[in-house]
């Protein structure tokens, strides 16, 4: 392990279950999505624990299969904004992470309601950038399927570009309120914003103070090159899928590698991948419980219809815990799921793979469909816990992660009671904020106000 002095700080940030793959709704222990309760206590444990932040992701529109409501997707979805400024009214320090599309949103909107978050959190917001396009989702707003794939990148750093020239259109010290001569903002220190790019014509003045942090906190999320060179020219932390150590250290490098051409150290940009973790009294007693919960993740029906979106087609007659199906797949039927779910260009060299593979190790249906789905994730005792999530950030396999439960809302109560004051007497996770904002648990520098920041892109805007 490498000796670094001082030792290299864990981030750690507390994912609400959500629409998501790994959420269980079945068992008894889950509670409601929907609820406040629910979010306040995963925020308060949370900031208890003196976790980074709490994360909210987003879905447009919850997710078909054959026609109905996908089922995972049950559980509902709030909207995102509203549930952060909720929480933070019972929280004084944990940062407010929330997901909003860059695809289907406007800058100015978007610009105020976080600054407003930031405000009003003292200075706690951060907004994750995702791009999502599919015409699926797209069909809910008035533009159908807009964007294509290509220009969604480049619809996203002009809205950042705008939202950062908005954020920056106030001086920090702006209001004077000074009543002996009537001047309430300082003269000059409130300046009007225009821009005129292919995607925005914005022209105005901004009506929300700059916040505590600047800018919010910027998270991005999206894997692919233009992904990956977005996070690299404009997000504070990358939200990432790479949890495996091996992999984790292969983004890292990568995305890091991206920054110095950019003129950014390596410390401005956090990778914070995405983990599960599953606990036990002992190794076994944790493998045992870890294959409990990817059976609930995973039900007969639930693999029959992972099947079926990538066959396309019906599958029902099949057992789960039997042998993979003998039928092709229909190459053409991809609208069999529409949403955010698994789709494959050409499904026949993964049935070929799925078969091979689960003939050679003997693995149903369902079995086949929890290995291909699992994605590393902790399991241990607390201790073994601790110390892979410390060797994971010590030696550079991410900054720390983001912990998604498959409960809601107790199910990271026992990370946290047990595996974070482990973090603690190692000295390689905090026992106290340090500072106010989400800005300073992340270790990150407040962004400095342009004095004048006025944009004119000389390009045709998109019709
Ligand atoms: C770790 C991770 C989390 C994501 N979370 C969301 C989300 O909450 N909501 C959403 O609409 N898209 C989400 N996305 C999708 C991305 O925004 C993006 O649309 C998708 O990854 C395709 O972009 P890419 O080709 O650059 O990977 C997520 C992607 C990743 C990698």
């Amino acid at each position: 392990m490498s000796a670094r002095t001082p030792r290299k700080q864990v981030h750690l940030g507390a994912h609400f279950p959500g629409v998501n793959s790994t959420t269980v709704w079945s068992d008894p222990a889950s509670g409601s999505q929907i609820d406040f309760a629910s979010f306040e206590h995963l925020a308060r444990k949370a900031e208890d624990a003196r976790l980074d932040f709490f994360f909210l992701a987003e879905g447009l529109r919850l997710r078909e299969h054959k026609g109905e409501i996908f089922d995972l997707d049950v559980v509902g979805r709030p909207d995102t904004l509203p549930v952060l400024a909720a929480l933070a009214a019972v929280t004084d320090r944990l940062g407010l992470v929330g997901t909003i599309n860059t695809t289907f949103n406007e800058p100015w909107e978007i610009a105020r309601q976080f600054a407003t978050l930031d405000v009003l959190s003292g200075g706690r917001a951060a907004w994750n950038l995702v791009t999502s396009s599919d015409a699926f989702t797209g069909a809910n707003f008035r533009r159908g399927g807009f964007l294509p794939y290509e220009q969604r990148y480049e619809r996203a750093a002009e809205l950042v570009e705008v939202a950062r020239a908005l954020w920056d259109s106030w001086d920090d010290d702006a209001v004077l309120g000074d009543a002996a001569s009537g001047a309430f903002l300082r003269d000059g220190a409130v300046r009007d914003v225009e821009h005129v790019g292919p995607h925005f014509q914005v022209r105005g003045t901004f009506p929300t103070p700059r916040g505590p942090q600047g800018h919010p906190v910027l998270f991005q999320a999206g894997d692919s090159g233009p992904g990956r060179d977005f996070a690299a020219a404009t997000a504070d932390v990358v939200f990432s899928m790479h949890s495996t150590f091996e992999d984790g250290q292969a983004f890292y490098q990568d995305v890091k590698g991206r920054l110095a051409a950019l003129g950014r150290t390596e410390e401005s940009l956090k990778i914070l991948p995405a983990t599960t973790v599953v606990l036990g009294d002992t190794p076994q007693d944790a493998a045992d419980r870890a294959r409990h919960v990817r059976r609930q993740q995973v039900s007969g029906p639930g693999a029959i219809a992972f099947l079926e979106q990538v066959w396309g087609v019906d599958l029902t007659s099949y057992d789960p815990e039997g042998p993979l199906p003998d039928v092709e797949p229909d190459v053409d039927n991809a609208d069999i799921t529409r949403g955010r779910v698994r789709h494959v260009k050409d499904p026949r060299p993964v049935v070929a793979q799925w078969r091979a593979r689960a003939e050679a190790e003997g693995l149903s249906i369902r079995d086949l469909v929890i290995a291909v789905t699992t994605r590393g994730g902790f399991v241990g005792t607390a201790t073994q816990v601790a110390d892979d999530i410390d060797r994971a950030v010590q030696e550079d396999a991410s900054d720390g992660f983001i912990l998604v439960p498959h409960l809601t809302p107790h199910g990271l109560d026992d990370v946290l009671d047990q595996v974070v004051p482990l973090l603690q007497e190692r000295g390689s996770f905090r026992t106290e904020y340090t500072g106010p904002t989400l800005r300073d648990h992340l270790g990150l520098d407040r962004p400095v106000a342009a004095s004048r920041r006025t944009a004119h892109l000389d390009q045709q805007p998109v019709g």
